[in-house]
């Protein structure tokens, strides 16, 4: 990043994330609600899980911002997922969309189209949901990944360019683009994809740095992603296996400073 664009760093929006504490309306899926809400409080903002229909759109106006993850799907939630879009786009406030394993059945492709349509500020997948979203054939089996980050690249520029929007796809390297910038983010871990719902908490960050910089949604995620690769590399070092490794990510994210995140997460400026 330049030196113009210092007060967006990660180091620094990480810091103003923490002052600002922001409330960010997540909607996310029964295997994630737990640990996406221990990630968003580890991180130092502040997580509510609001889903139903009746108050979801009320809700979203007054949180900092909103992420929608489609990951346990019914009806109801869909409604409620359409209503706080509607209610965060009103308000002017960033919503994060998550389109989790969205290219599996009927069910789910038709939800993601009426999100979609809704505009969402941000798209935070893996690989093979990226591929899919942007029209590709994709390789992925239900939640999991079956692509590498490198073979989304082409298809994340697409649909941040389609959809005006910030794209992130993650895997053993992330990458974000805009639709003409891009980065590369490097770290984390092998053990991360070995814990359900990372990603999904993550996406639940990705709306703590939105809420936070709302107007830089592109360093928003770059700064929500770095701090994942940097907290998973230094969990790394004393973790034995997934369970050991949940527990060290959450007090790696919690400790996580600015000399941490500059040494342990790598971001390539490709455009
Ligand atoms: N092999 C790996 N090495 C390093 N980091 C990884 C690896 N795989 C995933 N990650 C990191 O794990 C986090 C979650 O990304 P991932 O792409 O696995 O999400 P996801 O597939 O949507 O997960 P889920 O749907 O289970 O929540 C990101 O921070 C990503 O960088
Ligand atoms: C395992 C699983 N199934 C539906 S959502 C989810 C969490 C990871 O995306
Ligand atoms: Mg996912």
């Amino acid at each position: 990043m330049t030196d113009t664009h210092q007060n967006l760093s990660p180091a620094r929006l990480l810091t103003d994330m923490r002052d600002a504490a922001p409330l960010v309306h997540c909607i996310t899926n029964y295997v994630a609600m737990n640990i996406a809400a221990n990630t968003l409080l580890a991180a130092g903002t502040s997580p509510a899980m609001v889903h139903a229909p009746e108050e979801s759109g009320e809700f979203a106006a007054i949180a900092g911002a909103l992420t929608v993850n489609i990951g346990t799907l019914s009806s109801e939630w869909v409604a409620g997922m359409k209503e706080a879009a509607t209610g965060a786009s009103a308000a002017q406030k960033p919503w994060v969309l998550d389109p989790v394993a969205h290219f599996a059945t009927g069910f789910r492709r038709d939800a993601v189209t009426a999100l979609l349509a809704l505009k969402p500020t941000i798209i935070r997948g893996n690989a093979s949901e990226i591929i899919a979203l942007a029209g590709g054939q994709s390789a992925g089996q239900g939640v999991d990944s079956g692509d590498p980050v490198e073979q989304a690249e082409e298809a994340a520029k697409t649909l941040a360019q389609n959809q005006k929007c910030v794209v992130a796809v993650t895997g053993s390297s992330d990458f974000v683009t805009d639709g003409s910038a891009a980065v590369r983010i490097h770290g984390g871990s092998a053990l991360m994809p070995k814990i359900t719902a990372m990603g999904c908490s993550l996406t639940a960050l990705v709306g703590a740095f939105a809420a936070t910089a709302p107007k830089a949604p592109f360093e928003a995620t770059i700064a929500a992603l770095a701090c994942f690769a940097a907290a998973g590399k230094m969990a790394e070092k004393t973790a034995s296996g997934p369970a050991s490794f949940a527990t060290a990510f959450l007090d790696a994210l919690y400790n996580l400073d600015g000399a941490a995140l500059e040494t342990h997460a790598g971001i390539e400026v490709l455009s």
